[in-house]
């Protein structure tokens, strides 16, 4: 893992980010707190767009990276679907109670290091994050008695580790906000071999873990403010929103 190695010679340092009072509790407010961090780098502000299966983050990402100076990550679907010619992603949607470790193990370490690899423009905008994978998919693998508590145990505890002792900041969540029916006809119409097994009732249930924890917050912390976005519209009306928004995103994450 290239940002891994990122890690060694990494110094600790002490974190002491207040929250505003009132703010809703975040994950990096943590009294001072010593956490790993890539040494030697300018810290860059990060965007996370954050939304449903199809709700149309790739899409997104791909319009700023066309349209400003900035480095976009899409998610690391094509190693979570080929790892030293194993499929998890498949194997996953298959027989979840037996692979959905096996998958999300992987999606953490990945993503884990998507947060930790060298940024290379003035501001990043990544496609989900570690937090995502484990507030909406492993606990939907969790809740729907998919996962067992053993498997989901050993997931949390390491989910733990890491994010009490790496820092991973995030500035602003991109949220966009689609209803399942909507994500349902693109995830159709996408087409992806491993997802045509996904029912209805699949992207309900992780639509409502994204509105518990980003627009109800009520179910996890936040680990930055949420600026949301409806997307539900077509892509010319997208495009649109996203013009309409692009100075509060690049404001927001400090630029
Ligand atoms: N606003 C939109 N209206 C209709 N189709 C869309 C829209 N945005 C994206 N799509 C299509 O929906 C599918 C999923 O979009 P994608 O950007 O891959 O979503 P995500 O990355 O969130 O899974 C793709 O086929 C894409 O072309
Ligand atoms: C983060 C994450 C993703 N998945 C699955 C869900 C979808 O099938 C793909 C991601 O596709 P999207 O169109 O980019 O939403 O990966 C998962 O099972 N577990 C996860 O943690």
């Amino acid at each position: 893992m290239s940002s891994a190695a990122a890690l060694i010679g990494a110094l600790w340092r002490t974190s002491c980010r207040r929250r505003l009072h009132g703010a809703p509790r975040r994950s990096s407010d943590a009294p001072a707190q010593r956490k790993l961090v890539r040494s030697g780098e300018e810290r860059k502000p990060v965007i996370c767009i954050e939304g449903n299966i199809a709700s149309g983050k790739t899409t997104c990402l791909e319009y700023f990276s066309r349209t400003s100076d900035i480095e976009v990550l899409t998610e690391p679907i094509s190693k979570w679907r080929d790892v030293r010619g194993h499929n998890p992603l498949a194997l996953m949607y298959q027989d979840p109670a037996r692979w959905g470790i096996t998958l999300q193990t992987y999606v953490q370490l990945t993503m884990l290091d998507r947060h930790l690899s060298a940024v290379a423009a003035p501001v990043r905008m990544m496609e989900r994050s570690l937090y995502s994978a484990k507030y909406i998919f492993v606990e939907n693998l969790y809740r729907s008695g998919k996962m067992p508590e053993v498997d989901f145990a050993v997931l949390s505890e390491w989910f733990e580790w890491i994010t009490h002792n790496i820092s991973i900041p995030v500035d602003l969540i991109v949220y966009l906000q689609t209803t399942p029916q909507t994500c349902y006809e693109r995830l159709k119409q996408r087409c992806r071999e491993e997802e045509k097994v996904i029912p209805m009732e699949y992207l309900e249930a992780t639509h409502n873990l994204y509105e518990d924890w980003l627009i109800k917050q009520t179910a996890f912390p936040l680990p930055a403010p949420v600026l949301v976005i409806p997307a539900d519209h077509d892509q010319q009306k997208m495009l649109q929103h996203y013009e309409e928004n692009r100075e509060r995103i690049l404001a927001a994450s400090g630029t």
